[in-house]
């Protein structure tokens, strides 16, 4: 069981999916718990297989648990809802339409008047400085431009938390380093509730206040490590002795993980 703070944004209680297929049943995710809070940034890392997309599809409402509860805002989560945004590692983005077009169409679908849908995919726009690109069409623009797009997007239907699932794993080391700074700069100033799927643990450690880590067999969490590192961080936060010491720490866990999955 998990304990409900005051602030505790998403409670996840003895979380387990297991998925049932023609060669047998695979469990995804036993029996997790995990509290997190209001504006707090998690990173989640873990071999691959281990749950962590499971989980986050759980919490975003796209499937459902075989057992155990999603609860938000201490409401049970039985469904996708705008107070949920998922920024994925495949961009999605509508080929025909426009930049600036893309990020209104989800405010669209939310009835949201004409005037108010242009100004905030503007704001939202020059947040993740594309200001310019505005009329572009996606495939006028580069991989990391298409992800703060998407990006862009996610936040333009102000949700009160973000859901990504490897959103920069697809993009080059400099470009992500990019990102990932101008993620920190928008998380400080809109402080959401941030639920960040990585494979890199270097990533996870700039980013997070605390970084699950996850195991494969079966999926479920087996640490969560504080980040005692202050903000604002940036690329040279990655040369502080602290950071090199949690980043090593977590890394030499997660790698252990690694070699269970290849027994
Ligand atoms: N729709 C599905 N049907 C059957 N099995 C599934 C399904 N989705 C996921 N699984 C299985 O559940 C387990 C957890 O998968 P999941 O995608 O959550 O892991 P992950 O940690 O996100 O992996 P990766 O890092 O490779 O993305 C894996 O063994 C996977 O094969």
């Amino acid at each position: 069981m998990v304990t409900q703070s005051l602030n505790t944004k998403i409670a996840i209680s003895g979380l387990t999916k297991i998925y049932k297929g023609r060669s047998g049943n695979t469990i995804a995710l036993q029996n997790t718990d995990l509290s997190i809070q209001e504006n707090e940034f998690v990173c989640v890392v873990g071999p691959s297989g281990c749950g962590k997309t499971t989980l986050l599809n759980i919490i975003g409402g796209l499937e459902e648990a075989t057992s155990g509860s999603v609860q938000l805002d201490g409401v049970e989560v039985k469904g996708p809802g705008r107070e949920r945004g998922v920024v994925f590692q495949q961009y999605a983005l509508f080929p025909w339409k426009t930049v600036l077009e893309n990020i209104e169409f989800g405010l669209k679908l939310r009835r949201i008047s004409k005037k108010e849908r242009k100004e905030r995919a503007e704001h939202y726009l020059e947040l993740v400085g594309l200001k310019d690109f505005a009329h572009a069409y996606p495939k006028e623009l580069s991989g990391g431009m298409k992800q703060r797009v998407a990006i862009a997007r996610a936040y333009a239907v102000e949700p009160e938390v973000l859901l990504m699932d490897e959103p920069f794993g697809a993009l080059d080391a400099q470009t992500r380093a990019q990102l990932q700074e101008e993620l920190l700069k928008t998380w400080m100033k809109e402080k959401k509730t941030c639920f960040f799927i990585t494979h890199d643990v270097e990533e996870a450690v700039i980013l997070a206040q605390r970084v699950v880590i996850m195991s494969a067999r079966p999926g479920r969490i087996t640490e969560i490590i504080n980040v005692d590192i202050p903000y604002p961080r940036d690329q040279s936060t990655k040369l502080d002795e602290r950071f090199i010491r949690i980043k090593n720490d977590i890394w030499s866990k997660v790698y252990r993980e690694y070699l269970e999955v290849s027994k």
